[in-house]
């Protein structure tokens, strides 16, 4: 792809409202110093207008969640993974292949007593077809794959804390999501990147890793669209792509949503280097960049997008500069467990998190997993087998969180 525009030409022609292409994108993704602030006041401006159109003016939400790590089992290998492991290392850790269900409930239930409404489901793809003891460990206790597991790990937390579950468990097919519709009111994987170089080069932090095919992903995106999921996805920046996939990965999740309309938020997430992964000496993702990244993604996506980035990724005084970036969600947040994914970043104390926020003059609130207007469209978006569950933790009005502890409450079964 060719650069077409001066960075004051694409500048202007986001300030003057025309639609931001890849091309454009790509200019604007390397915008610093004077240049990134008047892209960055743009993309504010974006963000508060949305949240004034939605009745929810300067408000910065964020999941009070738990972190439930089911299984750190994958078939993939992505160099950038501190979260994978391998059977024989849990073997000598004395831990199991899968979190058993009474481990489940107990970290849920510990949660709820906290205030948390959401269970993050987040786990590695497919593990039982790369290794028989997966297999075993699932065929032993009636599962007949990874996700029946997660269903079942889903419904048990329903029923027994009412926290709902968000599933972030990789890959799944349009058959897998269908499946899994009825126990979780959102559902959401990373796009990553759509740069196939990633994949399809050795030496590449997605080679050897099926799942991580953008081919694979984008079909994922679709299929989630079809089925009437709110769904979760993003990028993670910084882990080779060049500016112009940056671009192209950005307009990719805009034209599936366009498609669709169940992109419930996009994750902009910064690559962070781990010391025991191949990607250890690559650098983080560099701020300036992360920066403009996230204020592409909300004048590609628009006003209504929900773009979130985590909070425990960068400095309080970074948490500051996303915001001025157009960022409006800080995802899941925990008082109880870690980031799995980023064991080394804990997350900021609520307290903490609701001052930073309200020092750029934005009110940290309370949503549930599911974005406010998939909670307030439920008969569309939302399985009446969920219904009681959603409508408990819910605020009507808003679509946000209720002040409640959530109950466990009987799920019922479908056919
Ligand atoms: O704590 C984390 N939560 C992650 N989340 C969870 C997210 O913070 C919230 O659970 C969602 O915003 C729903 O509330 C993801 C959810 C997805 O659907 C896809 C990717 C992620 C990635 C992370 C992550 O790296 N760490
Ligand atoms: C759950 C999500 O976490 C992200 N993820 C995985 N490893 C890292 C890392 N080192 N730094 C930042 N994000 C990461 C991926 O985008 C994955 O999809
Ligand atoms: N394995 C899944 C993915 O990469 C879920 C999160 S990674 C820990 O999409
Ligand atoms: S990022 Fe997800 S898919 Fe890749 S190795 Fe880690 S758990 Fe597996």
């Amino acid at each position: 792809m060719t650069r077409t525009h001066s960075l004051a030409d694409a500048l202007a022609a986001v300030r003057a409202g025309e639609p931001v292409d890849a091309d454009l994108a790509t200019t604007l993704l390397a915008c610093t110093g004077d240049d990134l602030a008047a892209l960055q006041a743009i993309a504010a401006e974006t963000r508060d207008t949305g949240l004034d159109a939605a009745g929810r003016s300067r408000q910065i939400t964020y999941s009070r969640k738990v972190f439930i790590p089911l299984t750190r089992l994958c078939r993939d290998r992505c160099h950038y993974c501190t979260f994978v492991t391998v059977p024989g290392k849990l073997a000598r850790e004395g831990r199991g292949m899968y979190l058993e269900l009474d481990e489940v409930v107990d970290i849920a239930r510990r949660g709820a007593a906290l205030g948390c409404k959401e269970a993050l489901f987040t786990l590695g793809d497919r593990p039982e077809a790369r290794w028989a003891q997966a297999g075993e460990w699932l065929s032993a206790r009636g599962y007949a794959s990874t996700l029946d597991y997660v269903r079942a790990a889903a419904v048990a937390v329903l029923e027994d804390t009412g926290l709902l579950p968000h599933l972030n468990p990789g890959v799944m097919s349009a058959e897998e999501m269908r499946w899994l519709r009825p126990v979780a009111p959102s559902m959401g994987m990373m796009l990553e990147t759509t740069s196939r170089r990633l994949f399809t080069e050795k030496g590449q932090p997605h080679h050897g890793s099926p799942d991580k095919d953008p081919l694979v992903r984008l079909q994922v995106l679709r299929d989630a669209g079809a089925e009437r999921i709110p769904f979760t996805t993003g990028i993670l920046v910084g882990i080779g792509e060049t500016l112009e996939e940056r671009a192209e990965s950005i307009v990719a999740m805009a034209q599936v949503h366009r498609a669709h309309g169940h992109i419930q938020e996009v994750i902009v997430q910064n690559f962070r280097a781990k010391p025991d992964t191949a990607m250890r000496g690559t650098p983080d993702a560099e701020m300036t960049e992360f920066l403009a990244a996230v204020a592409v993604a909300r004048v590609v996506l628009g006003p209504r997008m929900r773009v979130q980035a985590p909070p425990n990724l960068v400095s309080a005084q970074e948490c500051a500069a996303l915001i001025a970036s157009g960022v409006d969600d800080w995802g899941g947040v925990s008082p109880l467990t870690p980031d799995h994914v980023n064991p080394e970043r804990p997350w900021p104390n609520l307290d903490v998190l609701a001052e930073i926020t309200a020092a750029s003059g934005y009110t940290l609130t309370e949503r549930i997993t599911a974005q406010p207007p998939y909670v307030l469209g439920a008969a569309e978006w939302i399985d009446p087998a969920l219904a009681d569950h959603v409508a408990a933790v819910a605020d009507p009005r808003t679509g946000l969180a209720a002040d409640v502890i959530p109950r466990g409450r009987r799920w019922p079964a479908v056919a």
